[in-house]
């Protein structure tokens, strides 16, 4: 194309200077939330000792509320909305600015909330496969009128590399598991605290328990179609989500406001060692800090 106009990021070749702009991107890392995705790259600006105060980051895609983006050095954090369609979108338009600009190497990380399942609220989950409510590891699409069904395989040494660097936290656990993706977080979770209510409590636990039976040890709305395309695209890729809560202990989000925002932050601070680890800038002292949170 003589001109591609990324019209959700509000963002393209002939309005922007995209290899200036965006050559330089290591690490991308999407969430569902805007000031989720901001906070992150606030956390990274300052866990890399990047000059000036990274509290006036500013949302490269202003000129659009879809999504919302940020840039700490290497690292871009991108939020995606709920759910696949959402993410689906940003993904196509995300990949296409990372080809205009000329990255290369690049690591993508979904980090996450997520519904755990028979694991501790504020769990963390490092998923190996992303499966569909069938608990079959399929993204499937419809094309043309065609249903294509694409592989949803993830990068292994990266899910090993992320676990070797939880071995740094001590303040909270972190898993390997199959992460279920669904289209809907109600009735297509196995939840009865929606509109619908379309079946039992005794045919959702018997649900929820052969997903975990499948390796399922957590559920959220996105992974499938991210490891699909990101797959497909060559990206490699991870998903990286904290567990708000034990469904097969109830179904609604219960804990209080700070109790979920410092979840959150769990998978940001993970996801921090790895890239301060690649990027050679974790050190000793990181040892002793992570010490003190373990004493105090
Ligand atoms: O925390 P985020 O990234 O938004 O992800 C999870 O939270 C949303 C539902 O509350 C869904 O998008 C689900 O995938
Ligand atoms: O139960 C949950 C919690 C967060 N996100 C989900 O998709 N499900």
């Amino acid at each position: 194309m003589d001109e591609d106009v990324l019209y959700h990021l509000n963002l393209g070749t002939k309005t922007h200077n995209l290899p200036v702009m965006f050559g330089d991107v290591k690490f991308v890392c999407v969430g569902g939330s805007p000031n989720r995705m901001k906070a992150f790259a606030q956390f990274m600006h300052k866990e890399l000792g990047l000059e000036g105060d990274g509290k006036d980051l500013k949302d490269i895609c202003a000129g659009t509320d879809r999504y919302s983006m940020y840039k700490a050095g290497p690292v871009l954090s991108i939020s995606h909305g709920m759910g696949v369609p959402s993410i689906s979108i940003m993904l196509h338009e995300l990949i296409k600015l990372l080809h205009h600009a000329k990255c290369c190497d690049v690591t993508i990380i979904r980090i996450g909330t997520s519904g755990g399942l028979g694991i501790d609220p504020g769990t963390v989950v490092i998923t190996d496969i992303a499966v569909d409510s069938f608990f079959k590891a399929r993204f499937e699409q419809v094309i043309l009128d065609n249903i294509v069904v694409r592989s949803t395989e993830l990068d292994k040494d990266l899910v090993e590399e992320l676990l070797n660097c939880s071995k740094e936290i001590h303040y909270f656990p972190t898993l390997i598991g199959h992460t279920m993706c669904t289209y809907d977080f109600y009735e297509g979770q196995g939840r009865l605290d929606g509109a619908l209510c379309s079946f039992s409590h005794e045919k959702k636990l018997e649900y929820l328990k052969r997903a975990y039976d499948a390796g399922v040890r957590n559920i959220e709305m996105e992974s499938t179609v991210f490891a699909a395309i990101c797959g497909l695209c060559g990206l490699k890729a991870a998903v990286v989500c904290v567990a708000l809560l034990n469904r097969l202990e109830g179904d609604q989000i219960k804990a209080p406001h700070e109790v979920l925002v410092e979840y959150q932050q769990r998978p940001q601070h993970l996801i921090s060692i790895f890239i301060k680890k690649r990027l050679g800038l974790y050190n000793q002292m990181e040892l002793l800090d992570n010490a003190f949170f373990l004493n105090n």
